[in-house]
């Protein structure tokens, strides 16, 4: 099992919306070479971590079953993040699209692509639309389930993530 973590809280030059580019961008990796099943969360609207005065973002969780390397699949994502006109700046600026590989397997490795990813346990924005594609998860280095990781983080970083409404659709 491969997930994948999706954020945007910019517009693209073309005008096209954060959910929307997250939208197509999930559409895009599910249709990568040997990738099957895939299942994509609900869009999630979350404050920015750490907290800041850039636009909320729009997360979600994809799931997909198929064989793939580390490594090229870090590049796919990384293809995909610039094909969606991912501009790399500092660490936390804001973005058109955000491609997070979270686990892969349940691997653990401390090679770029660190996995699982070094910080996916203390972002409800991670969490919360993860356990709605695997709710039977556990986090492959602490053995954690989704709902313990996402019950011991403080209340006001899981009110800070709720589900878009209404959810947007692909025209
Ligand atoms: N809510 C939220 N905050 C963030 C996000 C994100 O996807 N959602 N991504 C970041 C860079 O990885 C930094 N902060």
């Amino acid at each position: 099992m491969i997930l994948v973590g999706l954020g945007a809280n910019l517009r693209m030059a073309d005008g096209t919306p954060p959910a929307v580019t997250v939208l197509r961008a999930a559409a895009e990796l599910a249709d990568l070479p040997g990738m099957r099943g895939a299942a994509l969360s609900r869009l999630w609207d979350s404050a920015p971590v750490p907290p800041s005065d850039q636009p909320r973002y729009v997360n979600a969780v994809l799931r997909l079953e198929g064989r793939a390397e580390p490594e090229a699949l870090l590049s796919a994502l990384q293809a995909l993040e610039s094909r969606f006109g991912r501009v790399r700046s500092a660490p936390n600026a804001a973005r058109t699209l955000d491609l997070d590989l979270l686990d892969l397997d349940g691997l653990v490795r401390d090679q770029p692509p660190v996995l699982p990813h070094p910080r996916m346990h203390l972002r409800a924005f991670v969490l919360a639309p993860l356990a709605e594609v695997a709710p039977g998860w556990r986090h492959p280095a602490s053995g954690l389930s989704v709902e313990a990781l996402l019950a011991a983080l403080p209340e006001p970083e899981r009110a800070a993530c709720r589900p878009l409404e209404p959810q947007p659709r692909l025209a």
